[in-house]
């Protein structure tokens, strides 16, 4: 990678402003999946063993500019304080003289935690006032974010112009592995869609149209392409008007040859809860009141033969609500598969997709697991990455 990383900058003595991605999956106020805290773990101890004051940041969840109980990053400094095996002092706000003063109480070594950045309107905003306040915090910028490095935001993008601006090794990792496996990927090269962020992720569908042979869709992504092939899909997941987008990403994969897969049954639940009551149906028959909430057997029969017969595969979002054991199923299966396809290059990408495979202790059989779902989408596509371009080259 042409940009600086933290091996190219003096840092003993320096306060460093660090984003991560602890956008982590929480219940009860605990870490259900650590995987991004420990993926960042390389960057922060050597930031420590370095002698940088270290400045943490990151968002979690989606708080839209407010203060969000439920959201703070309480838990995570705890859990991020048990894995790097030292005290980690976690501050009440993002910026300003509360947080000012508890960086001037640091010593060299010392990690705070700041709160989650999307609090503040600023952030997703990428309001230039915030990134300055941001940068008034510290002597340098060090980006590990590479799940949040498509999204142009104060702490991920606007920061940079206001200080020396380098990589983490985590953003070095993934930019690495992902560039080797997608400049020239092997073929038959298949693409898994799923999750539930139907907006960020139906228009990368367009692109990926143009690079691989086979493309799944699952997860509740799929059935706005179900209803878009003109067959009820009762309250499943919706976005009504991507509808002719869906129809003009299946001409689209007609005209380039690319096979084009969607789920042949589901497992429908009469409400969005483990003790609905369930069944098995074909996709054309989701009942009225009822609501699809993972792919059926039939459908990961046939996803699980695509996989086998990929020299490549990319995976993001999950093809159902696996956090339930009753709709875990359909996405267990397509885990199990990539793990048994021994021939396959196998990418996860994705914070729910990565706790997914390490909920079903299949992490060690996938080749890698990125730290990013849209992040490797958007990088797959060929798009710069905002957080990655506001870096200094080398
Ligand atoms: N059929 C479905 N209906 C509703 N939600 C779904 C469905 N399938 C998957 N999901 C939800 O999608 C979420 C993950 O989506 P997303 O954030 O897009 O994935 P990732 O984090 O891997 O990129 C999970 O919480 C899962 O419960
Ligand atoms: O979880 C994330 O993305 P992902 O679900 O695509 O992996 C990142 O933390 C970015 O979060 P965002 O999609 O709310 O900007």
């Amino acid at each position: 990678m042409n940009k600086k990383s933290i091996k190219d900058v003096e840092l003993q003595g320096k306060r460093v402003f660090c984003r991560v991605d602890f956008n982590v999956p929480l219940k009860d106020g605990n870490v259900t999946d650590d995987t991004r805290i420990r993926a960042a773990l390389p960057t922060i101890k050597y930031l420590v063993e370095n002698g940088a004051k270290v400045i943490l940041a990151s968002h979690l969840g989606r708080p839209k500019g407010q203060v969000v109980e439920e959201l703070r990053l309480t838990p995570v400094a705890k859990r991020l304080s048990e894995l790097l095996g030292k005290d980690v002092k976690k501050a009440n706000e993002a910026y300003g003289e509360s947080v000012k003063a508890e960086i001037s109480k640091m010593n060299n070594g010392d990690v705070l935690l700041l709160e989650n950045v999307r609090f503040y309107p600023g952030e997703e905003k990428n309001d230039p006032e915030l990134a300055k306040e941001f940068a008034s915090l510290a002597e340098l910028y060090v980006n590990d974010a590479f799940g949040a490095a498509h999204r142009a935001h104060a702490s991920t993008e606007g920061i940079a112009h206001h200080l020396p601006a380098v990589s983490g090794f985590l953003m070095q990792k993934e930019l690495d592995v992902l560039g080797k496996a997608l400049s020239n990927p092997e073929r038959p090269f298949t693409a898994i869609i799923g999750g539930a962020k139907v907006k960020d992720k139906i228009g990368v569908i367009d692109n990926l149209l143009d690079k691989v042979d086979n493309l799944i869709i699952g997860g509740g992504l799929a059935y706005t392409f179900v209803k878009a092939q003109g067959h009820e899909i009762g309250k499943s997941l919706l976005e009504e008007d991507k509808i002719d987008l869906a129809k003009s990403f299946m001409a689209k994969a007609k005209e380039k040859g690319v096979n084009f897969y969607m789920p042949v049954d589901a497992i429908v639940a009469d409400e969005f809860s483990e003790t609905a009551n369930k069944k098995e149906v074909a996709i054309e028959e989701i009942p009225a009141d009822w609501q699809a909430l993972d792919i059926g057997p039939k459908t990961v029969e046939l996803y699980a033969k695509v996989i086998k017969e990929s020299k490549l595969v990319i995976w993001n979002g999950p093809m159902g609500v696996f956090e339930m054991d009753a709709y875990a199923n359909g996405t267990k299966g397509v885990a199990e598969a990539l793990a048994d396809a021994t021939g396959t290059y196998s990418i996860i990408g994705g914070g729910d997709s990565a706790a997914a495979v390490e909920k079903f202790h299949l992490a060690e059989k996938m080749d890698h697991i990125s730290t990013g779902g849209g992040a490797s989408l958007e990088f797959m596509e060929g798009k710069t990455l905002p957080g990655v371009a506001a870096l200094n080259d080398k």
